[in-house]
C-alpha cells in the first residue's frame, strides 16, 4: 500500500460501490496495457468511450455466440484433438513427461486466435516449440521490469532522459518484437477479408472482422488515418493484441492449476471421467475405429456440474488475476469499507486473492474443495457468488469469460476422458505475486497415461 492508496476487499460498501459504481480505471491500465502507442479498450478511462468500444465486440463474446459460432466449432476440435491430446498420447506411449505450463499458455493462445484470426491465420504454438519459446520468453522476461513503468513511470522516465536506464534496454526490443508478431496477423486478416469477405467458417477471423465492422460503421475518424495503409489498422491491432494476451496466460495458468489439483486426486479423476462418458458423443481420442471425430454440444459441456465444479473452484483458490484492480475515486467525497470522507484521486482496490479467502463465504478457505459448488445452501451460495470474482465485476469484467470457460473446458474434457496425469514435478507451484502471475517454479511436469 501506498500513501494514496486503499485496498477494499468487502462487497457491500466496496466491491458494489467501486466497480459496479463504475469509478474510472487508475492509469496503471494505460501505462501496462497500451500497445503501438494506442489506448487499448482495456485501459480506456472515459466510461463512454470504454463502453462504446466494448459494446463493439461483445456480441462475439456472449455465451450464445460462442455455443453457437461455426468457428469456435471447428477451432475447438482442431486445437483439442489435432494439436492438444496427441501431445499426451505421444507422453503416454513413449513414457515421457510433458511440461504442461508452457504447453497450457500454447494451447490457451492458439484456441483463442484461431477464432481471433481464424484457423488459417491463427498460429499454432501448441506444435511449434521454437515459436512457442520466443514468443512466452519475449512475453514474460520483461516482467520483473515492470514495476517502474507501471508504478514509479514519472522517476523511470526522468531517469531514463538523463541516460539512466531501470528498465534494461532489450526489454524494449522485445515489446518492439512482439508487436510486430501481433500486426501480422492483423495485416493478414485485412488482406484476406479484402480479398474475400466470406471466407469459410474454420478461417473466419470473427474477433478480428467484428472490430473492423463496427468501426468503419461507427463513423469515428480514425486519428493514425494517415500513416497507416488501412483504416482503423492501429485501434483494432492493440486491442488483438491485449485481448489474446489476456487469455492465454489467465487460462494457461488456470489450467495448470487445474491439471495439478486432479493429479493428486485419482479418485476424483475416475468421477470426472464418469461424467465426461455422459456426454454423446463422448470425447474419445483417438475416436473409435472408422469413426469421424464429432463434438458434443457445447452446452452439454458447460452444464456438466462436477467439470464446472473443478474448474470454479481452480478460479477462486488459483485465481489467475489475484492483484489488484485499481480504480480512482470520482470527484466528491466517498464512503468506503465504513471509512468516510475519503477525497477524489485516491487509488482504490480490491484483488479477488483476498476476496476468494474470506472464511464467510468459503469456509475452509484454503483447501481446493470442488464440492463446495455442488448443491450448496441458498443462502452460503448467494455469499459465494458475492465473493466470488475471478472475472471482475461491473462495467470492465472480463469480456472472455465465455470463450475462456468454453476453451478450458474443452481441454479438460479432452484430457480427462482419455488420459490419466501423475505429478512428475511440481517445485515451486505456489503463486507468484503480481496483477496476473502463475506459478512461481514456472512448470508443472505431468506423466500421461491413455485410460
Ligand atoms: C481464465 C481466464 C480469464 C480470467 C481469469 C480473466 C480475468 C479477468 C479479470 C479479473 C478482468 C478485470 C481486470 C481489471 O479490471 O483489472 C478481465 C478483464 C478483461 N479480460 Fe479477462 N480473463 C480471462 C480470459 C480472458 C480472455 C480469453 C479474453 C479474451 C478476449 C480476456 C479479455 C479481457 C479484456 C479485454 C478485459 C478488459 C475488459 C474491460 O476493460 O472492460 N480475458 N479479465
Amino acid at each position: 500500500m501506498a500513501p494514496n492508496e486503499l485496498s477494499v476487499n468487502c462487497y457491500e460498501g466496496g466491491l458494489k460501490t467501486i466497480y459496479t459504481g463504475g469509478f474510472p480505471k487508475h492509469d496503471f491500465y494505460a501505462r501496462r496495457f497500451t500497445n503501438y502507442g494506442v489506448i487499448p479498450m482495456f485501459a480506456m478511462k472515459d466510461k463512454e468511450e470504454h463502453s462504446t468500444r466494448k459494446r463493439m465486440m461483445s456480441n462475439v463474446y456472449s455465451k450464445s455466440y460462442v455455443m453457437s459460432s461455426p468457428t469456435v466449432a471447428a477451432t475447438t476440435k482442431a486445437t483439442v484433438f489435432d494439436r492438444y491430446l496427441p501431445i499426451m498420447q505421444r507422453s503416454s506411449d513413449t513414457g515421457k513427461p510433458v511440461e504442461m505450463l508452457s504447453l497450457n499458455y500454447g494451447y490457451s493462445m492458439d484456441s483463442f486466435m484461431t477464432m481471433q484470426f481464424g484457423l488459417k491465420l491463427g498460429p499454432n504454438l501448441i506444435q511449434n516449440d521454437e515459436e512457442r519459446k520466443w514468443y512466452l520468453e519475449h512475453f514474460f522476461s520483461r516482467r520483473p521490469w515492470m514495476f517502474w513503468t507501471d508504478d514509479m513511470p514519472t522517476i523511470e522516465s526522468w531517469l531514463r532522459k538523463i541516460g539512466i536506464r531501470l528498465v534494461p534496454a532489450w526489454c524494449d526490443k522485445s515489446t518492439e518484437a512482439l508487436e510486430k508478431w501481433q500486426i501480422k496477423f492483423c495485416d493478414d486478416a485485412e488482406k484476406l477479408l479484402e480479398e474475400d469477405p466470406n471466407p469459410p467458417a474454420a478461417d473466419y477471423p470473427v474477433v478480428y472482422a467484428q472490430e473492423r465492422a463496427q468501426l468503419r460503421k461507427s463513423g469515428r475518424p480514425d486519428p493514425y488515418a494517415d500513416s497507416q495503409p488501412y483504416p482503423y489498422r492501429l485501434d483494432v491491432a492493440t486491442d488483438m493484441y491485449d485481448h489474446n494476451a489476456a487469455a492465454h496466460e489467465t487460462s494457461g495458468d488456470t489450467l495448470t492449476w487445474l491439471y495439478y489439483e486432479l493429479s493428486r486426486r485419482p479418485q476424483l479423476m475416475a468421477d470426472l471421467r464418469k461424467e465426461l462418458m455422459t456426454l454423446n458423443p463422448p470425447l474419445l481420442f483417438p475416436p473409435p475405429a472408422g469413426q469421424e471425430i464429432k463434438l458434443p454440444d457445447p452446452k452439454a459441456v458447460d452444464q456438466l456440474p462436477l467439470l464446472d465444479a473443478i474448474l470454479q473452484e481452480t478460479l477462486r483458490i488459483w485465481t489467475a488475476v489475484p492483484g489488484g484492480q485499481p480504480r480512482v475515486t470520482p470527484p466528491g467525497v466517498h464512503t468506503l469499507a465504513g471509512y468516510d470522507n475519503i477525497p477524489a484521486g485516491v487509488r482504490v482496490q480490491a484483488a479477488s486473492y483476498t476476496l476468494h479467502r474470506n472464511p464467510d463465504a468459503f469456509p475452509d478457505p484454503l483447501e481446493w474443495k470442488p464440492e463446495r459448488w455442488l448443491n450448496p445452501d441458498p443462502k452460503q451460495l448467494s455469499e459465494m457468488r458475492h465473493y466470488f470474482w475471478a472475472w471482475g465485476s461491473g462495467g470492465a469484467m472480463c469480456i472472455g469469460s465465455n470463450i475462456a470457460v468454453h476453451s478450458m473446458k474443452h481441454a479438460i474434457a479432452g484430457l480427462y476422458t482419455n488420459f490419466t496425469s501423475t505429478i512428475v514435478d511440481s517445485a515451486d507451484i505456489d503463486q507468484a505475486e503480481g496483477f496476473t502471475a502463475g506459478p512461481k517454479g514456472n512448470k508443472l511436469v505431468l506423466q500421461w497415461k491413455h485410460v
